[in-house]
């Protein structure tokens, strides 16, 4: 299992401050979509300049003029863009071919999606790397991530899963023993008095659970 940490709600030096302390402990470095709204490419540019053996993610969220935004992301030195999973399929199908063009990924943003034929015709479109999706705007209803997101892909072969929503230490056993690949993690670890000593506990779970 990876942790991405999701950069969201901060300045790019923040971003980078909060890289400097975890990026032992961190597998992938979300620019998140509000700091690209803030500061667009620059703030990918920046952290590739800054951390250039990670894997970056452009949270781009990107919904309709696929092949611009996913070559913006691309050029500007990301690894993997994010296309939501309710676009229409012809967008979803231009941030696929870029990527391939590019040697990058998509990841498809099921937020907001529930029907599992939904997320079915998204694969066959040839999209492998999904992230279940809790909302802030959920969270702050109640909604939390749970290995019941899981439903939504179950059935699907040569997949990559990653969850995202108020991921924490408490959840990530079970998002561990269901097989998830990608824990998204946000405020658990950029929200912590000590960010360093929570991605150092997620990654021990982690560590541990390979143990066993
Ligand atoms: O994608 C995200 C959200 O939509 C805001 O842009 C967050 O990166 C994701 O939810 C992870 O953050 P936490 O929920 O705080 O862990």
């Amino acid at each position: 299992m990876k942790i991405q940490l999701a950069l969201d709600r901060m300045t790019i030096e923040e971003c980078i401050a909060l890289v400097e302390q975890t990026k032992d402990y961190i597998n992938w470095i979300e620019i998140g979509t509000g700091v690209i709204k803030e500061y667009g490419m620059t703030a990918v540019r920046k952290m590739r300049e800054r951390f250039p053996e990670k894997t970056i993610v452009a949270d781009m969220k990107t919904c309709d003029a696929g092949r611009h935004e996913s070559l913006q992301a691309f050029k500007s030195g990301a690894n993997v863009t994010t296309v939501m999973g309710f676009s229409p399929n012809a967008t979803i199908k231009q941030c696929l071919e870029v990527a391939t063009e590019k040697s990058g990924e998509v990841m498809i943003d099921l937020l907001g999606i529930e029907s599992a034929d939904r997320v079915r015709e998204i694969h066959s479109l040839g999209a492998r790397l999904f992230c279940l999706h809790v909302g802030k705007d959920m969270q702050q209803d109640g909604q939390l991530a749970t290995s019941k997101l899981l439903q939504l892909v179950e059935g699907l072969d040569d997949n990559q899963i990653a969850v995202a929503g108020g991921v924490n230490d408490e959840i990530t056993p079970s998002l561990l023993k269901a097989g998830v690949e990608v824990i998204i993690v946000g405020s658990f670890i950029t929200g912590s008095t000590n960010p360093e000593f929570s991605a150092t506990l997620l990654s021990n779970i982690i560590d541990e659970y390979k143990q066993v």
